[in-house]
C-alpha cells in the first residue's frame, strides 16, 4: 500500500512539539517519556524511525518507509505493558545507543551494517518482556525456561520474537539486503542482545578492561578494532551501557526509571509471595530500600562499567560519567543517617537521652 507516511512516522496531535523534541535525537538525556506522550504512545516507532532517517539507513539498504513503520509498530505492540521493561525502555536504549555510536573515538570505526545492527538490536532487545527475571521464570518452571533450558531465557525469547516478526513480507525491512549481509546482521544482533543478560556482566566488563589496557588508536585518537571479536565486544558493551544508562541521565528522568523498576520488582515479589516462593531480596515492597539499591547498583555495577567505557572512548563519555557520580551522591545523601551514636548533630531530641542510641540504617 502506498498510503502516505506521516512526517514523523506516527500519528500525533502535537506535530510541532514532537518535531522539536526529535531534533534533539543526538543528545544524551532526551526525554523518552515526553516523546511517549507526544507520539500517541509510540516512542519506539517515533525514535527508531527518526534514527533510521537521520542515518540514511532507508536509502543505504533500500528500506521502504511503510515497511519500516509496519515493522516498528508491530514490534512496539509486542512490548508488554509492564512498569519498566516496556516500549519506553526499548525506545530509550535505542536512542542511547544512537548517541554512543556518535562518540568521536569511534568515528568511522563501524560499518553501516554494524550501525544498523546495533540500532535494530537496541530497539528489539527487550521485546515481549513479561516483567519478571530469568530466575523467576526458572524457579516457576515457566514455558520459556523449559524452551531455553534456563540459559539466557528472556534474551533468547526477545531475539526469537524480533526475528519472527520479520518473516511477514510487509514487515521484512531487510528484504533488499544481500544474503551475506543478512547473515552478518543476524549474528551481530544475536550476539548483542544475548550480551544484555546481566549474568554476562562481569565477563563483559573484565574483557572491556583488558581491551582498554591494550587500546590501540590511530593518529587522531580513533580506536582500532581489527577482529570480529574485538568489534562485537565493543558493540556488546555499548548495548550493555545503553541498557544500564538510567543512572547516567538527568536526575528527574533517572528517578522515573527507578520508580518503574521498583514497581516491576515489587510486583514480582507479590507474585512470589502469592506462590509461596521465597521473595527475592529486592522484590519485597514491605522492605523498601530504594536509595540503598540505587547506591549499590551504581557502586558495584553501573559506575565500574561506565568508568571503563569512559576510559575507552576518552574524553567522549566524561560528561556522562560526571552526571552518574552526581546522581550517585544524590541518592547517597538520601540514605538513612549513618549508624553511629557519636554524631550529636543527628536529632536534637536524642541529645538529652540517658544513653547513646545507635541509629541503625534499614538493611
Ligand atoms: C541491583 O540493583 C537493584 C536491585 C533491586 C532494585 C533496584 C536495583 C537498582 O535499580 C535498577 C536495576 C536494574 C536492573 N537490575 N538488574 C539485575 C537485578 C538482579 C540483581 C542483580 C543484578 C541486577 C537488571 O537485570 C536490570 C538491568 C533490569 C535496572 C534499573 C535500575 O534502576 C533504574
Ligand atoms: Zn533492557
Amino acid at each position: 500500500r502506498k498510503d502516505s507516511i506521516p512526517e514523523l512516522g506516527v500519528q500525533t496531535f502535537h506535530t510541532d512539539e514532537l518535531r522539536s523534541l526529535m531534533s534533539h535525537i543526538d543528545d544524551w538525556g532526551l526525554d523518552t517519556f515526553r516523546i511517549e506522550d507526544l507520539s500517541g504512545q509510540r516512542p519506539l516507532t517515533a525514535i527508531t524511525y527518526k534514527i533510521f532517517q537521520e542515518r540514511f539507513l532507508l536509502r543505504t539498504y533500500a528500506i521502504e518507509p511503510h515497511t519500516l513503520i509496519s515493522y516498528l509498530l508491530t514490534l512496539e505492540d509486542h512490548y508488554q505493558q509492564v512498569p519498566y521493561h516496556n516500549k519506553a525502555h526499548g525506545a530509550d536504549v535505542c536512542q542511547s545507543m544512537h548517541v554512543l555510536l556518535n562518540a568521536s573515538a569511534l568515528d568511522g570505526v563501524f560499518t553501516e551494517l554494524e550501525i544498523m545492527s546495533a540500532i535494530f538490536a537496541s530497539a528489539v532487545h527487550d521485546v515481549d518482556h513479561p516483567g519478571v527475571t530469568n530466575q523467576f521464570l526458572i524457579n516457576t518452571r515457566n514455558d520459556l525456561a523449559i524452551m531455553y533450558n534456563d540459559e539466557s531465557v528472556l534474551e533468547n525469547h526477545h531475539l526469537a520474537v524480533a526475528f519472527k516478526l520479520l518473516q511477514a513480507d510487509e514487515r521484512n525491512i531487510f528484504s533488499n539486503l544481500a544474503a551475506k549481509q543478512i547473515k552478518t546482521l543476524r549474528k551481530m544482533v544475536i550476539d548483542m542482545v544475548l550480551a544484555t543478560d546481566m549474568s554476562k556482566h562481569m565477563k563483559l566488563l573484565a574483557d572491556l578492561k583488558t581491551m582498554v589496557e591494550s587500546k590501540k588508536v590511530t593518529g587522531n585518537n580513533i580506536i582500532m578494532l581489527e577482529s570480529y571479536d574485538d568489534r562485537i565486544q565493543v558493540l556488546q558493551n555499548m548495548i550493555h551501557c545503553a541498557d544500564l544508562s538510567n543512572p547516567t541521565k538527568p536526575l528527574d528522568i533517572y528517578i522515573k526509571w527507578t520508580d518503574r523498576i521498583m514497581e516491576e520488582f515489587w510486583r514480582q515479589g507479590d507474585k512470589e509471595r502469592d506462590l509461596g516462593l521465597e521473595i527475592s531480596p529486592m522484590c519485597d515492597r514491605h522492605v523498601a530500600s530504594v536509595e540503598k539499591h540505587q547506591v549499590g547498583f551504581i557502586e558495584f555495577i553501573v559506575h565500574p562499567l561506565w568508568e571503563t567505557w569512559a576510559d575507552l572512548v576518552y574524553p567522549d563519555a566524561s560528561a556522562i560519567l560526571e552526571t552518574l557520580e552526581q546522581n550517585r551522591d544524590w541518592y547517597q545523601a538520601r540514605l538513612s543517617p549513618p549508624s553511629s551514636s557519636s554524631s550529636s548533630t543527628t536529632t536534637g531530641n536524642l541529645s538529652n537521652s540517658p544513653t547513646n542510641i545507635h541509629i541503625v540504617s534499614v538493611h
